[in-house]
């Protein structure tokens, strides 16, 4: 799996890699940042002209809805050579886009498959061209592979970029940090065997004097919300009465899961932010992108708590897919509380939006009035 982590770094720069499988070689660039110069050089070194590849959400948002199994992961398209770098990143990621052309829509290959799990990984727009390595380049092909000017890694690994990794954080360090509002907090960081994410376990009180069931939030990171107290949403005032009312609960553990904008990632959720202003609301938005509606799991928050010897918890959460991902783990979830940020001009209609469209438990704020008043975090009141 090395050589994928390394070849994450390679798509990260804009830079081709290569992946194998059983039918062949097959060249992959990201769609992010793609220029005619990038096209070209992808087509020359490769020999054949790309396919686009798109996922399932995608292409959805551009119009197709396949009824066989088609697009089921998404789905590729032959690029011909009145295709430009701009016309394939309007495709790949313009609200305004349209494709009409439901027949050109092929399924994905294997490494087409990869090649999205790799740009997911990575954090860019899942999108990205893939070129089938033609015979007559094998040479030149295995000349920069020797050479380290090209990044040579299986498909299936490459595709397995985004499995799980259960069982296999590392638990790196750890310090005393007094919270403002929480007294005794120690923070404890975990990594991503990759390396490339990490996580923060806060935890508050005297382990020992912990609530049987443990209050626990799963705080998803949002650098705009959570650090310069952006209006847009309630992520920084619900970090804060997490600890909070954490502490109020006698102690417990926040969690402060790296999942930036659900888990695509910052870059992209300031992309979708565009688009809201255009009218879009926070789902559709992602989904122009590429994106379902929640890009995250929560294996690394069920690993966490497993190694600090926690089982049993009192969530504190409006999100149902959270309180079903601690359930379906074998945490038992003893009660769930709310937690709420202000409703504000700003954060009504994203509010609104997760609510009705998924499912988040906000009735305390949004009732049927939607009253203005600032909801703050109680335990008492929210049992
Ligand atoms: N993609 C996207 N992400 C957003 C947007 N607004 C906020 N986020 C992200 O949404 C996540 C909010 O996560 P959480 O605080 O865990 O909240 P939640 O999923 O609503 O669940 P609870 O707060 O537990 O009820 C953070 O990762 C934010 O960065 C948006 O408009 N688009
Ligand atoms: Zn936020």
């Amino acid at each position: 799996m090395r050589q994928v982590e390394r070849a994450i770094f390679d798509i990260r720069r804009g830079l081709p890699v290569l992946l194998r499988d059983d039918s062949g070689d097959t060249l992959v660039h990201p769609i992010e940042g793609v220029g005619d110069e990038q096209l070209q050089q992808l087509t020359r070194t490769a020999g054949s002209a790309p396919a686009l590849v798109l996922t399932a959400h995608r292409l959805a948002a551009l119009g197709h809805h396949f009824d066989d199994d088609r697009g089921q992961r998404g789905g590729r398209v032959a690029i011909d050579h009145l295709k430009n770098s701009d016309t394939l990143t309007l495709l790949a990621a313009s609200r305004h886009a349209r494709d009409a052309d439901h027949e050109a829509w092929q399924s994905l290959t294997m490494a087409d498959e990869a090649a999205l799990a790799m740009m997911r990984r990575a954090l860019l727009i899942p999108a990205a061209l893939t070129a089938r390595v033609d015979p007559a380049q094998h040479e030149r092909i295995e000349q920069l592979v020797t050479e380290g000017e090209l990044l040579a890694v299986t498909a299936a690994n490459a595709r397995a970029c985004q499995d799980s990794t259960a069982g296999l954080l590392g638990r790196i360090s750890e310090a005393e940090i007094p919270l403002a509002g929480a007294g005794h907090t120690r923070f404890i960081l975990f990594r991503e065997p990759d390396g490339l994410r990490e996580h923060v376990a806060v935890l508050i009180g005297e382990p020992e004097q912990w609530h049987e069931a443990v209050p626990v939030r799963l705080h998803s990171a949002c650098l705009t919300g959570d650090l310069f107290g952006s209006l847009r949403c309630d992520c920084g005032e619900q970090l804060r009465n997490g600890v909070a009312s954490i502490q109020a609960m006698g102690g417990g553990v926040l969690l402060y899961l790296a999942q930036e904008g659900r888990g695509i990632g910052l870059a992209n959720k300031l992309r979708a932010y565009a688009m809201q202003d255009e009218g879009l609301d926070t789902i559709d938005a992602d989904q122009v992108l590429g994106f379902g509606e929640d890009e995250r799991h929560y294996t690394m928050a069920l690993d966490i708590l497993i190694e600090l010897g926690i089982r049993r918890i009192q969530l504190l959460t409006n999100n149902p897919a959270k309180l079903a991902a601690m359930n379906q783990s074998g945490i038992e979830v003893a009660n769930r509380h709310g937690i709420y940020g202000s409703l504000t001009d700003q954060n009504r209609r994203y509010l609104n939006a997760k609510a009705s469209r998924a499912g988040h438990l906000l009735d305390d704020i949004l009732d049927e009035h939607e009253r203005d008043a600032t909801t703050v975090f109680s335990p008492a009141a929210s049992k």
